[in-house]
């Protein structure tokens, strides 16, 4: 399972995430929304080693992962699907997944399901019939599927997933959410970046709200389902852009919530600060409805 607590992490100083916590079981799929630089991406960096954080856990199975490079976090059980997938242009299919089973991972023997290049074939055909094709030569969808395909080789207990939907047709992007069903059934603690509201309590178990940095909603995606309103409120000013084009003003009560003056400052705000007090929505704690499954590999 996935852990994350008291987290805080940016850039140069500058802090983006605030004492971000958020859990994901095994075989629980955790989405997180929110407005553009809300913190998302550098959340999934966060865990993934990427960006190395100021201060808090991010605990897999236990054992904390903050602060470890990013080799040795993969290394630990922790599989990311980039924003963008990331896929090599020059090699082929085949190549990407040799190269990435053959990244070893350490310590005990993961409890979920282990993957081999023909399992993920099984599960993703599509990139059977393109073996030889170069990253360049793949469509969208295809490089997704590389770029999941590649994590699972990893042999992740914890898969990362930024955006997957993103830039994908619609038919296509709901294919990737019934793929990470898939393999949430399969034992897989999966923390999933999701621009669009209903594409999120479509594919995901739990719902958590990024605003400014902070974790300010969590709830069951059915709970979501049945009361969108208050998410949607969270989410909506997203597209609130000024009509000149510039930066949105929060409302006082934002700004307050932020511990920020109104006019939210660019991609570092200075050093690290402490934290203000949370802000006001309540955590829910409502259980995961998913009985992990591990022994159920696709
Ligand atoms: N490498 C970086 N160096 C400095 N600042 C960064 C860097 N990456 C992101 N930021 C800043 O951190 C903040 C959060 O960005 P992040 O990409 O995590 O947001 P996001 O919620 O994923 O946004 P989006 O939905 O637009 O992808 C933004 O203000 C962004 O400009």
């Amino acid at each position: 399972m996935l852990r994350v607590s008291g987290l805080h992490a940016g850039y140069d100083g500058g802090t983006v995430l605030h004492d971000v916590g958020v859990e994901v079981a095994a075989g629980e799929v955790q989405a997180v929304v929110g407005r553009n630089g809300a913190g998302k991406s550098t959340l999934v960096h966060a865990v993934a080693g990427l960006v190395r954080p100021y201060r808090g856990e991010v605990r897999v199975d236990g054992v904390d992962l903050a602060g470890r490079p990013a080799h040795r976090v993969a290394r630990a059980g922790v599989g990311l699907v980039p924003q963008g997938r990331r896929v090599f242009p020059r090699l082929t299919v085949a190549e990407h997944l040799t190269l990435a089973a053959g990244v070893r991972r350490r310590g005990t023997a993961s409890s979920g399901p282990r993957w081999t290049v023909p399992g993920v074939l099984e599960l993703l055909p599509r990139l059977a019939e393109r073996l030889r094709h170069r990253g360049d030569q793949l469509s969208g969808g295809e490089q997704q599927m590389v770029a999941i395909a590649r994590a699972l080789l990893t042999q992740p207990r914890v898969l990362l997933l930024d955006e997957p939907g993103e830039g994908l047709a619609p038919e296509l992007a709901a294919r990737v959410r019934e793929l990470i069903s898939r393999l949430a059934s399969a034992g897989l603690s999966i923390l999933v970046i999701e621009q669009q509201l209903p594409h999120a309590i479509e594919v995901a178990d739990r719902i958590a709200v990024l605003d400014y940095g902070r974790v300010v909603f969590t709830d069951s995606s059915a709970a979501v389902r049945a009361d969108p309103a208050p998410v949607e409120a969270l989410l909506s000013v997203a597209g609130a852009a000024t009509p000149d084009g510039g930066v949105p003003v929060p409302s006082d009560q934002e700004a307050a919530r932020n511990g920020s003056d109104p006019i939210r400052p660019g991609p570092v705000g200075g050093p690290e600060e402490p934290a203000p007090p949370p802000g006001p929505p309540p955590v829910a704690t409502s259980p995961s409805t998913v009985t992990p499954s591990p022994s159920s590999a696709p």
